[in-house]
């Protein structure tokens, strides 16, 4: 069967800073409506990964490709109307609403000189109602829980009509509830068809959330593949170094200890 041309591809990367490699060897690639969970400890390289895919650090060497295009050969403006990403939370100083903040990512295309009109309007309030929060459009943000913060900013990558969403841990600093809200948009958007690449540091999750996963530690790649088959006890054992059970439970979710 002939393969979909995915919309985001690597092949062997290899990706650090100032020249000094992290890792080498990594390949991934990312089709529509699939989810790949970053698996690694803290300093292993999951946000230098990102930044790379994204364009803000060059790769050592190796190739990324954004469809059929070089990344390399991009303007930023094109990369955003293919890559839009999700940072960890969302703090400003000013009293921007929900949809000032979405309305930056439908402006994200437009020239410098440019304000958005309405259709950017018409852009973000989609992005908003995609993700169950129109009637937050008019909240100032610093009055929004964690989660709903957390899905304004999806809403902000969305209305960037991107295929594709890097996030970076974006669960991270949410309770069990938001968790919860946020894991199901994502699931949502990948159904709809968005591709997305997140990180996280919950073995649960990961094998909740996503399809693929990629396990990466100080020594490199530990394993890449279907997050079901890789996300095995000895893999996170190595990955972590500790020892880790597995278990299943009855409603066939996979738990890590
Ligand atoms: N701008 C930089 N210049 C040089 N080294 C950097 C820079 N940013 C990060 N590093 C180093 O690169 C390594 C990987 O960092 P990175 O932030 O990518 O890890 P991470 O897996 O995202 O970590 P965490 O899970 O803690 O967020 C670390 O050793 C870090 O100190």
């Amino acid at each position: 069967m002939e393969r979909m041309t995915p919309l985001l591809s690597a092949s062997d990367l290899a990706i650090g800073h100032g020249g000094k490699a992290l890792f080498q060897g990594i390949d991934l690639r990312l089709e529509p409506g699939r989810v790949l969970c970053l698996l690694g400890p803290n300093g292993a390289g999951k946000t230098t990964l990102f930044r790379t895919l994204l364009g803000l650090i060059p790769p050592i060497s190796g190739r990324i490709m954004l469809g059929d295009d070089p990344l390399s050969r991009l303007s930023r403006v094109q990369i955003a109307t293919r890559l839009a990403h999700v940072p960890q939370s969302l703090t400003t100083p000013f009293a921007f609403t929900a949809l000032d903040i979405v309305l930056m990512g439908a402006a994200a295309l437009l020239g410098p000189f440019s304000r958005p009109g309405p259709v950017e309007h018409q852009q973000a309030m989609i992005a908003l109602s995609r993700l169950g929060i129109a009637d937050l459009a008019q909240t100032e943000i610093t009055r929004l829980s964690g989660g709903q913060r957390q899905l304004v900013l999806i809403a902000r990558a969305l209305a960037q009509e991107a295929g594709v969403l890097i996030m970076d841990e974006p669960t991270a600093s949410l309770d069990f509830a938001n968790r919860v809200q946020v894991a199901n948009a994502i699931r949502q958007l990948a159904v709809a068809g968005t591709a997305i690449i997140l990180s996280s540091h919950d073995p649960d999750q990961a094998a909740a959330l996503a399809d693929d996963a990629l396990l990466l530690n100080r020594s490199g790649v530990i394993a890449s593949g279907s997050a079901q088959e890789i996300l095995t006890a000895e893999n996170l054992s190595r990955l972590y170094g500790i020892p880790v059970r597995r278990e299943r439970s009855t409603d066939g979710r996979l738990h890590f200890s």
